[in-house]
């Protein structure tokens, strides 16, 4: 009896224990399941946790870089869209300078790719600051007496102090960048087979002996005197294209410039312009050398640098002179400040500077009649905007 109920129990102890281990096994499979898929959903809890953080670390400096984006497609001045073969490259040496900065102005709003190299002597890296970043743009800090090597269709050649003072300040750098400066530019014309374009300017006709001064007059310079190393200079400067065209025959154009003002005249800049301004506005005594009989005539850089982009891309190697003809003398320009600034500021009369041109005054007819070119600023509105900085 006694080993029968032993039997029983052990039989329903064996069923029982079969039963117990299968309830186990279900627990564990269940447990390591749960386990797992919790784990699964803690990772993956985990990750978009971290991919949370991550955005939110992000978001800021998305937007911050989404506003630079935005602000500087909008900070440029409009530029034309023009295709390939329409752009072209261009250099202008001394293009953060007063003229250089106004014609890279003009050529970037009109499509083409703008290199500007200056040495930063008299030119100023804020006249070009609007460009920078720009596509288009490329503004390299080099002295031209230095060769340059890259790839250009046109140069306009514009590197050299323009000033008296500025120039007469160190007349070797003076003759250095108008002699070693524009044969390196003609060698990189010639390598390249670029058109260069030269800045030349009205003092190749020095204190001129034929009034108004027509390109075929050769001009009455001294050439040992204080501004020698710039009127030689640029006058060695137009021998040097014409040779390079002769011998080597490279495309060159010469702009005789006569005197000009307009925006971003820096205020220290010595010429007539700038000072008289300046002395007017502060109330100083305007300063006229000599007696302030001798003649000058002004264009708006806005007209030159238009004379500039036609005389470039017409077909005349031979000199043009580019000026407003409109003439007055010194002290008549001197009286002229005064009102316009109503300044009471007296004329002061100083000793006359050596070898200053007693007259000039351009013959503009070649290129009214070559380039149908002619100033159209009248100067006299636009005197006060001198020593603006802003783009004008
Ligand atoms: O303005 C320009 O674009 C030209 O300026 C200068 O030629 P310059 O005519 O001697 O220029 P200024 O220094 O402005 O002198 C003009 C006249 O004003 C007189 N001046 C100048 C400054 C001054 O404070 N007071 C004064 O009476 C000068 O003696 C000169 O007779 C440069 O030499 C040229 O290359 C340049 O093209």
């Amino acid at each position: 009896m006694m080993k029968r109920i032993i039997w029983v129990i052990s039989g329903l102890n064996r069923r029982m224990m079969k039963l117990l281990v299968a309830l186990a096994l279900i627990a564990y499979i269940a447990s390591v399941w749960g386990t797992y898929t919790n784990m699964r959903s803690i990772q993956e809890h985990g990750e978009m946790k971290i991919e949370e953080r991550i955005d939110e670390a992000v978001a800021p400096l998305r937007e911050k870089i989404r506003d630079l984006e935005l602000s500087f497609s909008q900070k440029y001045p409009p530029v034309k869209f023009l295709s390939e073969k329409d752009r072209k490259r261009i250099l202008i040496t001394g293009g953060a300078g007063f003229v250089g900065s106004h014609l890279t102005d003009k050529l970037m709003m009109d499509g083409h790719e703008v290199t500007v190299v200056d040495n930063f002597f008299t030119g100023r890296k804020r006249n070009v600051e609007h460009w920078i970043g720009h596509e288009n743009f490329e503004l390299i800090n080099h002295d031209v007496v230095e060769p340059l090597y890259i790839e250009v269709d046109q140069i306009y050649h514009l590197a050299s102090p323009a000033s008296p003072p500025n120039y007469m300040y160190n007349p070797i750098k003076t003759l250095k960048t108008n002699t070693i400066g524009t044969l390196n530019m003609l060698g990189l014309a010639k390598r390249v087979g670029a058109r260069l374009l030269l800045a030349s300017t009205s003092e190749v006709y020095g204190d001129p002996e034929v009034h108004p001064q027509n390109e075929e007059y050769w001009g009455h310079v001294n050439p040992i005197g204080p501004r020698a190393c710039y009127d030689e200079g640029k006058r060695v400067a137009e021998t040097m294209c014409y040779a390079y065209m002769k011998q080597e025959g490279v495309e060159v154009r010469v702009a005789r410039i006569f005197n000009t003002f307009g925006s971003r005249m820096h205020m220290n800049d010595g010429r007539v312009v700038s000072n008289f301004i300046l002395q007017a506005l502060q109330g100083e005594p305007l300063t006229v050398y000599g007696s302030g009989s001798q003649t000058r005539a002004f264009q708006y850089v806005s007209d030159l640098v238009n004379g500039l982009v036609s005389l470039m891309n017409s077909n005349i190697s031979s000199p043009v002179n580019l000026g407003n003809p409109e003439e007055h003398t010194i002290l008549e320009f001197a009286e002229l400040i005064r009102s316009l600034v109503v300044s009471r500021s007296q004329i002061q009369f100083l000793p006359e500077a050596q070898d200053d041109p007693r007259r000039r005054r351009p013959d503009i007819r070649k290129a009214k009649m070559m380039l149908g070119w002619e100033p159209v600023v009248s100067a006299n509105t636009h005197w006060i905007h001198t020593l603006d900085t802003k783009p004008r």
